[in-house]
């Protein structure tokens, strides 16, 4: 069954929050997104540059239209803009019984007003009371409240305020102004006050009391209970503002699609990566190429979805000489290499599309046969690792890749060292996925 999701709220010409944000969202988690627009905005990631609005009678007969034909399993308000929207919003969503989510918004992170001063008595007495939760961050829940909020004490009473005093059915107060090392939020339901915590990432932000409010939204058309609607919705936009892209010159906006692409990319690198290993064990020649301290086969996630190890899959425990044959002591697993998933990362610094590397025993009858095949070569010298740099834990790798390349001024196939004190010389090679890289491995080993 399909669920409905309707979103009342402004439109962001640089789709990153408002109607184009809530939309993003309702994808995401499957639901189909409805819409009430009650303001455009000529807007970016650096300022609001013009408002229109909405006449209150549009307003209210689009919510009209898509309720009475397709039906609405959950609502939002977002932008609400003025006290005329505000009255036609509260006096058309009261004739329904669905659950409304409202983000009381007030001013866009660039600093613009998106409610009007004398809009805001409205909003609280209209809106507010006809929310099953409302979802302030710190200034907006201290324009609710009137308190201030320095704690999250303080957070906790502006909670208990807007339900108790204002007449929400609950309120979570966003705790990302709070100044914490974590992201707490705290709601105020049913009497009870709950905490999700998350870590404060650092990322793109434009978008996030959208994306919140209509994550829980989604979730709540999904038919969940609100703590589990919040505890997804906290998920998700943890994981958008880290896997946000920088696009624009201000303010760069949440990653909706972080929430999909990433499991589905990882599937994606699962079974590519599997595939090619099952082919590189076939191989007959192999054995006498895989290095003492054994072989690796890693594809990473897309860039922008690749930030650490952990968004690198390898062979656990490497693939290792086994008498005459080889083995792959484990499976394939995100964060199972180490030294070749920083050389693919920082390789992927200069050259996003090559994702995967494999590594092999060195010796230069291959490089002279890879640089015969066309090969595009190139190499680093450990010896020459600046001292600041082997001072730091984890940077030779880096710092070699990055001399190799910038030493080749071109995309490298293959980067190789001739080792140092207690360290086996290598050759890399790399491919923009497993199956390039196991071509290439095929050319030089064939
Ligand atoms: C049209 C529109 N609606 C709402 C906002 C505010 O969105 P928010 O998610 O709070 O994001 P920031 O503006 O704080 O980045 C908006 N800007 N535009
Ligand atoms: C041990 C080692 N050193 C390499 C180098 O390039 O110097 S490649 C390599 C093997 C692969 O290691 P992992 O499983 O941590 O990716």
């Amino acid at each position: 069954m399909i669920r409905k999701a309707l979103t009342i709220a402004g439109s962001d010409s640089g789709g990153g929050a408002g109607i184009e944000a809530d939309l993003k969202t309702f994808s995401a988690f499957g639901v189909h997104g409805l819409v009430a627009i009650t303001s455009v905005t000529a807007q970016n990631t650096q300022e609001v540059r013009a408002i229109y609005d909405v006449t209150p009678e549009v307003v209210a007969k689009q919510i009209e239209a898509v309720v009475e034909d397709i039906g609405v399993d959950a609502a939002k308000t977002g932008m609400l803009s003025n006290a005329e929207i505000i009255k036609a919003v509260a006096k058309t969503v009261k004739k329904y019984d669905f659950p409304l989510v409202v983000d009381p918004v007030m001013i866009a992170k660039s600093g613009a007003p998106l409610l009007r001063e004398d809009a805001m008595d409205a909003l609280i007495e209209k809106i507010i009371p006809l929310a099953k939760v409302v979802t302030p961050n710190r200034p907006e829940a201290e324009k609710l409240s009137g308190i201030k909020i320095e704690s999250l004490e303080d957070a906790k009473k502006a909670a208990k305020i807007i339900v108790e005093e204002l007449g929400a059915e609950g309120a979570i107060v966003k705790g990302g102004h709070l100044g914490l090392s974590e992201a707490v939020d705290v709601l105020y339901f049913n009497g009870e006050f709950k905490e999700y915590r998350a870590p404060f990432v650092q990322g793109c932000t434009h978008g996030t009391g959208c994306s919140f409010s209509a994550a829980i939204t989604a979730n709540l058309a999904k038919g969940k209970k609100l703590e589990e609607a919040v505890r997804i919705a906290k998920k998700f936009i943890t994981m958008g503002i880290y896997y946000g892209a920088k696009i624009g010159h201000g303010h760069c906006p949440v990653n909706q699609n972080a929430w999909i692409e990433i499991p589905a990319e990882k599937w994606r690198v699962y079974e590519s990566l599997s595939k090619a290993v099952k082919e590189l064990l076939t191989l007959e020649n192999l054995p006498k190429y895989v290095p003492e301290v054994g072989m690796n086969f890693v594809y990473a996630l897309p860039k922008l979805y690749a930030k650490d190890k952990d968004d690198v899959a390898g062979v656990k425990g490497r693939i290792v000489k086994f008498g005459n044959t080889v083995k792959p002591v484990g499976g394939i697993e995100f964060g199972a290499s180490d030294h070749l998933a920083r050389a693919i990362l920082t390789f992927m610094e200069f050259f996003p599309e090559v994702r995967s590397a494999l590594n092999l025993k060195y010796s230069e009858e291959l490089i002279k046969k890879a640089s015969s095949l066309g090969l595009k070569v190139s190499f680093y010298d450990r010896r020459e690792e600046p001292e600041e740099i082997k001072a730091k834990e984890g940077g030779t790798i880096p710092w070699g890749i990055k001399t190799a390349i910038e030493r080749l001024n071109d995309r490298p196939d293959v980067i190789y060292h001739l080792g140092d004190r207690g360290k086996e010389p290598m050759i890399l090679i790399f491919g923009e996925s497993p199956e390039v890289t196991l071509k290439k491995l095929k050319m030089l080993i064939g």
